[in-house]
């Protein structure tokens, strides 16, 4: 294939590998993370299902069935998807799978500012290998790579036909559609959801589709004249100028364009030396001046990167990025929020939850009980959606003024798996229910939540929401799971998070976030082990339930 390239936004979550349980991992090494709610098909909403599916299937399944696990093509030393709705899995010649999102939210629920990293350089100079070293360094999860040739302006005819022949300046500052580009950047600094364009060299235009995005906790944006808008400058956290020997640089492009880009020697020397050099000389070498470090011989220069590299960690501290850590230390001794409701301690209720606490319960008594439970939970959690007053006439011909709920658009989300097991109980109760799904899984390495997979109803902002997950630890799963809600618009008022059991701690975390949310639980126990275990606990509910080996010791 003549290569099409086309440079791209990329995700890269190094961190996750160790994390992952679902699928066959093992060569897995280096991990990027498309858009979660993009790709991984946010858009449909699955039937009501009541199902239980047991655990493996419950974790693996998702991404596999989604179709969505695939390869790709390298092309170069760029990593590219075969089709760019895909995937991007590979790196650095290692097979890699997409992996989970981590926070990208504060304690307080509220959006962390990426930290934006601003290559500038010449063409060929290194800009894209230095911010891949920099992103391999890093090894922190979610950092983006965007480049400044997605913001190439459509040409028109005449201008097309000048490409065609190496006589379109695409090296001055006006073939670039900064006002997009600002867009663009704003929106990911605020954490908001962008359409980037996909810029094909060969045909000198826009692909048809546009790539989804999100914020990261690490934005990288390379380009020649990354420095040239005085805008673009403020976004900057910081610049980085690659300064590379031109006789280096242009033996490279000659290289990279003859082979990647579908050109010719004679036409890659002309574009070079009326239009490259020049604008090099006029736009992008003065814009050097507002470089916080200038990095010669680029991608080699590893004392750089290493700088680089120390300087970023710094700054991603400041930001706080250890959520589970902070959550299960914060809010000790904090009288209980109005947004918990808890069920009634009745005899009857401890009773229930004497059976599923107990060690020596067998499965299917904790099935048994546990779906007793929680047909408890969400009749409560119904109970609290708004009702109106109606009337009705009954069989005596008599009136009774009664309740009915006011809207019966009410979506079911489960977190995976655990809060599978909560699905029948909705779907009994609630006629006509959609149902959701979120994966979040730990992350063993760093303790941290992360996004896997998400089916959600496209209107789902129009529902009320019963956010169901078995057990509440630190409440950083459910966090990031109303987070994910309220970033599909759900009201946050119109969300009610039903649990079995919940942890004092982690009740006051999502209350502090978000207090508009309504907390409904049949059970509070005071404390979390050093595992984020709720202490005294049930054990590992999904494994108890799905009868699965202990995933780990609790
Ligand atoms: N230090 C290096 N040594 C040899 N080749 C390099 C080096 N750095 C980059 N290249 C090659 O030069 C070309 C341009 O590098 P790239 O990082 O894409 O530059 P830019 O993003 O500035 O255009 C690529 O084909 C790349 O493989
Ligand atoms: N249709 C196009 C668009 C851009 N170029 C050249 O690409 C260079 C920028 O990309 P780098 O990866 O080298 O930074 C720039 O110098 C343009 O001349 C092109 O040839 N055709």
């Amino acid at each position: 294939m003549c290569a099409a390239q086309t440079k791209q936004i990329k995700f890269y979550n190094p961190s996750s590998s160790a994390s992952s349980d679902s699928d066959d991992r093992s060569d897995v090494t280096e991990q990027l993370y498309v858009d979660p709610y993009a790709e991984l098909g946010s858009s449909n909403c699955c039937p009501a299902s009541p199902t239980t599916v047991p655990a493996k299937a419950s974790l693996e399944s998702p991404l596999k069935r989604s179709g969505r696990r695939q390869r790709t093509t390298s092309i170069g030393n760029q990593t590219t998807t075969a089709n760019p709705s895909e995937c991007i899995i590979r790196a650095n010649n290692r097979t890699i799978y997409t992996a989970g999102r981590p926070p990208w939210y504060n304690c307080a629920g509220q959006q962390v500012e990426p930290f934006v990293i601003g290559i500038c350089g010449g063409s060929a100079s290194g800009k894209t290998t230095v911010a891949e070293k920099i992103i391999e360094s890093l090894d922190v999860p979610w950092v983006t790579l965007l480049s400044m040739d997605c913001f190439y302006k459509i040409l028109n005819e005449k201008q097309h036909e000048q490409a065609l022949i190496n006589e379109y300046n695409f090296d001055h500052p006006d073939a670039f559609d900064i006002e997009l580009l600002l867009d663009v950047l704003t929106k990911l600094k605020e954490g908001r959801k962008v359409e980037v364009p996909v810029y094909n060299f060969v045909t000198h235009g826009r692909e048809s589709q546009t790539k989804t995005m999100y914020g990261a906790n690490v934005i990288i944006f390379e380009g020649i004249l990354t420095f040239h808008s005085p805008e673009v400058l403020k976004l900057l956290d910081m610049k980085i100028f690659v300064d590379t020997d031109p006789d280096i640089r242009l033996a490279r492009r000659l290289k990279r364009d003859i082979s990647q880009r579908g050109r010719d020697l004679k036409g890659v020397l002309k574009q070079y030396l009326n239009m490259v050099k020049p604008s090099y000389a006029n736009y992008i070498a003065p814009t050097m001046a507002h470089a916080d470090i200038i990095v010669p011989r680029g991608g080699e220069n590893k004392v750089a990167i290493h700088l680089i590299v120390q300087h970023v960690h710094t700054q991603l501290q400041l930001r706080g990025f250890k959520l589970r850590e902070t959550l299960a230390n914060s809010y000790k001794d904090q009288p209980m929020p109005h947004s918990l409701h808890l069920l009634h301690p009745t005899p009857q209720i401890k009773g229930l939850h004497t059976f599923i606490r107990c060690r020596n319960t067998s499965r299917d008594e904790f099935i048994f009980y546990s779906k007793r439970l929680i047909r408890l939970v969400i009749e409560y959690a119904l109970s609290l959606f708004p009702f109106k007053t109606t009337t009705v006439e009954t069989p005596q011909g008599v009136l009774y003024e009664g309740k009915r709920m006011e809207s019966r658009k009410i979506c079911g989300v489960s977190i995976l798996r655990a809060g599978e097991t909560m699905e029948q109980a909705v779907c009994d109760v609630c006629k006509d229910i959609r149902i959701g799904k979120i994966l979040i899984q730990t992350n063993l390495k760093t303790g941290e939540p992360e996004l896997y997979y998400l089916r959600l109803p496209k209107d789902i902002k129009d529902y009320k929401v019963i956010l169901m997950d078995a057990t509440v630890a630190t409440g950083a799963a459910a966090m990031m799971a109303i987070r994910v809600l309220l970033d599909h618009d759900v009201p946050e008022e119109n969300i009610i998070l039903a649990s079995l059991l919940m942890a004092e701690i982690g009740v006051h975390s999502i209350a502090y976030a978000f207090p508009k949310v309504k907390i409904v639980t049949s059970a509070l126990d005071p404390e979390i082990n050093s595992k984020f275990y709720v202490i005294p606990g049930i054990g590992n509910f999904g494994d108890r339930y799905f009868g699965t080996e202990p995933s780990d010791d609790y």
